[in-house]
Formats: structure tokens, sequence, C-alpha cells
């Protein structure tokens, strides 16, 4: 009896591209998650560690972004195709080339505004005691980006500080907001969807120097169009996109290509409230 090596093949897996094509005023957006996975004569990495059959994963990560610069990103089959062939025609090693491609789609909000599409969830918590009742109401999982129009910088530096100023970034983040209501009665679907247009207006319109801002805007702009509410808690995380070094390979990258990080992030939590309503019952603070 022998032990012998069976099928394999090896690759990076979810590489999360995110291409602004900023084509005049009005971006366009694509946001890939790209797998790549190669097979072929690999036997001796397997064998005795022998590499040199074996292009490293990192040059295939590298490959999706470097080519999401210089052919653009359009359908995620175009995407494909064009890494598949690449690696077979370039590694000779290479049999197979299999590249995966989730495609998340956001929905229009402006000229450099999306939403992620797909459900957000519509919460309610009602608490009732012999003497009160709160109603509160809020949304999870709304997905906002704005490809520019957002800064940061005149940031405390300190020793461990590394992060560099920038005056053009994306912002986005996955809105996790509540609201509680002055009243027990209220035409609740139309407040929740003003509410919710509210935040999504002033995320689309305020222009960042931090997502603190963003965040006093939006919770002030729930407050100042629904006079139904009395206060907003709203928790930002700051869903980083890093700007993708693409010189080593000859490329600009004007805010062009960028890896979508995934943790950890930054979350910005923040209440905004009228100073001229009664306080929230504990629950509110729990
Ligand atoms: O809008 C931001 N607020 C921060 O507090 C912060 N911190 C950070 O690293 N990036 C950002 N961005």
């Amino acid at each position: 009896m022998a032990i012998v090596l069976g099928p394999n093949r090896y690759g990076k897996a979810e590489t999360r591209l995110v291409r602004v094509h900023r084509d005049g005023d009005t971006h366009g957006l694509v946001d890939f998650n790209v797998s790549v996975a190669l097979s072929g004569d690999l036997a001796a990495t397997h064998l005795t560690g022998d590499n040199s059959h074996v292009l490293p994963t990192d040059s295939m990560k590298n490959t999706v972004y470097a080519f999401a610069k210089q052919h653009g990103v359009a359908e995620p089959e175009t995407f494909a195709l064009l890494l598949a062939r690449h690696f077979v025609e370039t590694q000779d090693h290479v049999d197979s080339a299999r590249v995966t491609v989730e495609s998340f789609a956001w929905d229009r909000l402006g000229p450099h505004s999306f939403q992620r599409r797909g459900d957000h969830t519509r919460t309610t918590v009602v608490t009732v005691t012999r003497e009160t009742t709160q109603v509160v109401s809020g949304v999870t999982g709304l997905v906002l980006m704005n490809t520019t129009a957002s800064e940061f910088h005149g940031f405390v530096k300190d020793r461990y500080t590394t992060l560099p100023e920038t005056t053009e970034r994306i912002l986005a983040t996955a809105v996790d907001a509540k609201w509680r209501h002055l009243s027990d009665t209220a035409d609740w679907d139309k407040s929740f969807q003003g509410a919710l247009d509210a935040m999504t207006n002033a995320f689309v319109n305020t222009y960042s120097l931090s997502l603190q801002q963003t965040l006093l805007s939006m919770g002030t702009s729930v407050l100042s169009s629904r006079p139904e509410l009395a206060e907003v808690r709203l928790a930002l995380p700051n869903k980083h996109h890093y700007l993708v070094d693409l010189s080593p390979f000859g490329l600009a990258n004007d805010n062009e290509v960028f890896i979508a990080g995934d943790r950890p992030y930054g979350l910005i939590e923040g209440t905004v409230t009228r100073d001229d309503v009664p306080p929230a019952s504990a629950e509110w603070y729990l």
C-alpha cells in the first residue's frame, strides 16, 4: 500500500475588491469578493516543499487589484474570465484556474452615494409599565457608502499613530439606529420611513470630516423632520476601505481600487436628543 497525494488546488480566497469608476462627477461602484484556485503540476511543493511551480497566492491577490485598475470591472463573468485565462496562459504549470466571484449589488442614491441592496431590518421594542409606555423603533443593516466627499485629518498623533491624513476617502457604514417615540400613537409606517429617509439623506448630503460629524448630522436630520421622536441612538461601524498600493506594478491608484476591510472596524456611537423632552425610561439605556 502507498499513500499518495490526491487532487489538490490552491489560491487566494475572498479578495475583497471595491472598484470606483470615477468618470466625471458620477461614480460607478463595483463590489466583488474574488477567489482564485489553481491546479496543475503541483506535486513537488507537497512532496518536498519545492516551490518552483508555486505562484504565491499573494501574487494572485495583487493580480486581482492590478487588473481592476488596468481593465476596469463590470460584469463578474468578464472579470473572472480575464483572470482565469491570465493564470493559465502565463503559468506553465497551471492546467486549470477557477475564479469565483460574488458580486454585491449597490443601488444608487446620488452621484457618489450608494445603498447596498438587500433588506435592512426594521426593529421595534415596546416597554409597558403601570405608569408608562415607551415605543422604540429602529433599523439595522442599512449599508451606505459615499465614494467621495469624506476626509479625515487633524486627529491626535501619538507614538502609535500611522494613519495618514486624507482629504479623499470612501465613507461606508452599516447603520444601526434606534429612536424613541414621544407618544404611543403614531402612523408607525410613515414614521419609520420618514426617519429612514432623513438618516439616508443626511448621510448622502453631509460633506464629512469624520464619521462622528456624519452621525450627528443623521440624528439631527431625523429629529428635525420627525416631531414625534424624542431621541435617536446611532451605532455606525466605519467600514474601512483601504487604497491599494499599485505602484509596484507601475500603476497609479487615484482612489479607484480599494480593499474592502472586514475587521477590525471603527465603531462610532452617539445619541442625539431634543433638550426639551421627558427623559427616557431606564430600558432605553440598557
Ligand atoms: O471618521 C473617522 N473617525 C474616527 O474616529 C476615525 N479613526 C480612524 O482611524 N479613522 C476614523 N474615521
